[in-house]
C-alpha cells in the first residue's frame, strides 16, 4: 500500500499542497482529480522522489519509500520522457534492460506490451515519427515494460482516441489485478469514473474527498429520484408532494418531500402498467467532483 502522509509543499508564497493524505491501496486503480494547479503534478513528483516535499512523508507498505523501492515503481511523468531519435522497440527494450531485465526476456516482453498498446506495427518507427497518441502509448509501455510493483501516471489517457483509452484502461487493470497500487491523474472525469476503484479530489493543494468509488456515491447521493415509463410521465407533476425537476416524455426527475410521495409515483406508475425503470438518480463523478471542491 502506498501512503502519502500529511505533505505540505510551497513554490515560493504559493502553497501547492497543504497536508495531503491519502492511500492508493494495492489492487486498486486509484484515479487522482483535480483542476489544473491543483497540485497532482507536485505531488506525483513527490512520490516518485524528483522534488522534496517541505513536510510529510511517503511510506510504502508503512515504511519510508527508498531509492531502492523507486527503481520497482513505473512513472509516467507530466513531461514526456522518450528519446525522439530511438527506435520505438529499442527504446522499450533499453528501459527493461536499464531495470535489470535480462536481453531475451526485455525484448520478449517490450515487444508484447507494445503489440498489446497498437504499435505492433510501429515497433521500428522513431519515436519522433509517431503522432502524439501513439508517442503517448509509447511512454505507456515505457513505464510499465519492467513489470512495476507501484504504478504512478500522470495524464495517461490525455490526447487518446476513445479505442487507445480502452486499450490503455484493460493494461492498468492488469497491473491492478496483480496487486500494484496504481495512481493515476486525469481531467476526463468519465474514464475515472468507469475504470477507478477510488478515487482522490484535490483542489488549492487539499484533498476535498477520498474514498471508494462507491462509498463517495453513497456520501453524495442524490436525493432525487428518476421514473422512465413507456408512456408520458406528465401526471407526475401532479402528485402531491412531488417536486418535478426535469421531464422529458416518458421520463421524469423529482424529488419527494416524503417517503410515501415517493411512493406514491411508483404506485401510480405501477397502476398504469408502463414502468421501465425506477430509483435515485446516479450521482456522478462530476456532480461530486463540482460539490466538492466548491
Ligand atoms: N516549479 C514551480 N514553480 C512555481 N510554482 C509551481 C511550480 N510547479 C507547480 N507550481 C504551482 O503549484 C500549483 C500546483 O501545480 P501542479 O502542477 O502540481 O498542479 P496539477 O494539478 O498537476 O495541474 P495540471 O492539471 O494543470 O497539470 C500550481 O499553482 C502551479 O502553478
Amino acid at each position: 500500500m502506498l501512503e502519502l502522509h500529511d505533505l505540505t509543499k510551497r513554490y515560493g508564497d504559493r502553497l501547492a499542497l497543504d497536508s495531503v493524505s491519502f492511500t492508493v491501496g494495492d489492487g486498486r486503480l486509484t484515479g487522482f482529480v483535480g483542476g489544473n494547479g491543483a497540485g497532482k503534478t507536485t505531488a506525483m513528483r513527490i512520490v516518485l522522489g524528483v522534488l522534496a516535499t517541505d513536510s510529510g512523508t511517503v511510506t510504502i507498505d508503512g515504511a519510508a519509500v527508498t531509492a531502492t523501492d523507486r527503481r520497482r515503481f513505473g512513472y509516467m511523468p507530466e513531461e514526456r520522457g522518450l528519446y525522439p531519435k530511438m527506435r520505438v522497440l529499442e527504446q522499450t527494450v533499453y528501459l527493461a534492460r536499464l531495470h535489470g531485465w535480462a536481453p531475451v526476456a526485455a525484448r520478449r516482453n517490450a515487444a508484447e506490451l507494445l503489440e498489446r498498446l497498437g504499435l505492433g506495427e510501429r515497433l521500428d518507427d522513431t519515436v519522433e515519427s509517431l503522432s502524439l497518441g501513439n508517442q503517448q502509448r509509447a511512454q505507456i509501455a515505457a513505464a510499465l515494460v519492467h513489470r512495476p510493483e507501484v504504478l504512478v501516471l500522470d495524464e495517461p489517457f490525455s490526447g487518446l482516441d476513445p479505442m487507445a483509452v480502452e486499450t490503455v484502461q484493460s493494461v492498468l487493470s492488469d497491473a491492478a489485478a496483480q496487486g500494484a497500487p496504481v495512481l493515476f491523474s486525469s481531467h476526463q472525469l468519465d474514464v475515472v469514473e468507469r475504470l477507478c476503484d477510488d478515487l482522490v479530489i484535490i483542489a488549492d493543494g487539499r484533498i476535498r474527498a477520498a474514498g471508494s468509488r462507491e462509498a463517495l456515491r453513497a456520501e453524495h447521493g442524490s436525493e432525487r429520484w428518476e421514473l422512465l415509463t413507456t408512456g408520458d410521465a406528465g401526471w407526475v407533476r401532479g402528485v402531491p408532494g412531488v417536486d418535478v425537476v426535469s421531464f422529458d416524455g416518458g421520463w421524469a426527475l423529482f424529488e419527494a418531500s416524503t417517503e410515501s410521495a415517493r411512493h406514491a409515483v411508483l404506485a401510480e406508475a405501477v397502476s398504469r402498467g408502463d414502468v421501465v425503470s425506477f430509483g435515485r438518480e446516479q450521482t456522478t463523478l462530476a456532480q461530486i467532483f463540482r460539490e466538492v471542491v466548491r
